[in-house]
């Protein structure tokens, strides 16, 4: 279980730049759930992974995680608990490294194992037939720079590196935004069935309102740093966009979404 309880963010304190980020927001999500979070510009939801990732300290209020208050441990010690992957495929990993090393700085996220212990031995056959499991040819090419393939092809190694180091909890912060329409379908079926595979935790961010409904077993909907829609079960099931736009038109007492704040598609 992951509970986000009464947090607050608030960037910027004391200066004329302040901003509430995030409002008492309180979250709990079942572990082994897949829960899609969508929300206009602004919402919260990358602070919330920021949040739940250790990389933003909320001003108040508690994260659990299977039953350990994380609130206060660094990123790099809860590094073994929660992998995160990003819109950029550039940010989580690195361009100058090969594919074999950027996959051996991922299998040691977190542990007091070596870099050159995982880089060696027989995880080295392990990561080659991870790697091949992407059927992209890319267990051919294990010595190439990471910077050297595309943008869809990172992204895909960023989500079996996120799988490497044992980690129960992955965040996707709209991981699939930057790529072109097949290559984000690819992405997307990868991350449904490694989420399967490895039971994760998933909490995925999108601005598609049709990725939210499509994936996942559940969906929350942020406004204004908080939890303002959250649907599950049969109530979710037969849900259309149309559906989810009236509930948000609802729960803001009335007013319309911004065109442009979320995809309908
Ligand atoms: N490091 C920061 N310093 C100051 N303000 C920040 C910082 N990070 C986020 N904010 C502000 O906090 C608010 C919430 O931002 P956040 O990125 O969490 O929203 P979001 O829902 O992910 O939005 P988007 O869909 O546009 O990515 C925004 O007003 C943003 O400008």
């Amino acid at each position: 279980m992951i509970e986000l309880s009464n947090l607050s963010v608030v960037f910027g304190r004391g200066t004329p730049l302040e901003k509430q980020a995030l409002s008492g927001l309180d979250l709990a999500i079942e572990t082994g759930s897949f829960v899609t979070v969508i929300g206009s510009n602004g919402a919260g939801k990358s602070t919330m992974l920021g949040v739940l990732a250790g990389d933003v300290i909320p001003t108040s209020g508690r994260v659990s995680i299977g039953g350990r208050d994380v609130t206060r441990i660094t990123t790099a010690e809860r590094a073994k608990y929660v992998a995160r992957v990003f819109q950029d495929p550039l940010t989580g990993s690195c361009g100058a490294l090969t594919i074999q090393e950027n996959l051996a700085l991922a299998a040691a996220r977190g542990s007091r194992r070596g870099f050159g212990l995982a880089i060696g031995g027989n995880r080295r056959d392990e990561f080659r037939s991870r790697v091949a499991e992407l059927k992209l040819g890319l267990e051919n090419r294990m010595d190439d720079r990471m910077d050297l393939l595309s943008g869809g092809q990172r992204q895909a190694l960023s989500l079996v590196m996120a799988t490497l180091a044992g980690s129960e909890v992955l965040l996707l912060d709209e991981h699939t935004a930057a790529l072109d329409p097949g290559m984000a379908e690819f992405v997307m079926e990868l991350t449904q069935s490694l989420v399967e595979k490895h039971k994760l935790t998933t909490l995925m961010v999108t601005h598609s309102m049709r990725q939210a409904l499509d994936y996942g077993t559940r969906t929350v909907m942020l406004h204004g740093g908080k939890v303002i829609l959250d649907v599950v079960g049969d109530n979710r099931k037969n849900l259309t966009i149309e559906d989810l736009i009236e509930m948000f038109r609802k729960a803001r007492g009335g007013q319309t979404l911004d065109d442009d704040a979320l995809l309908v598609s």
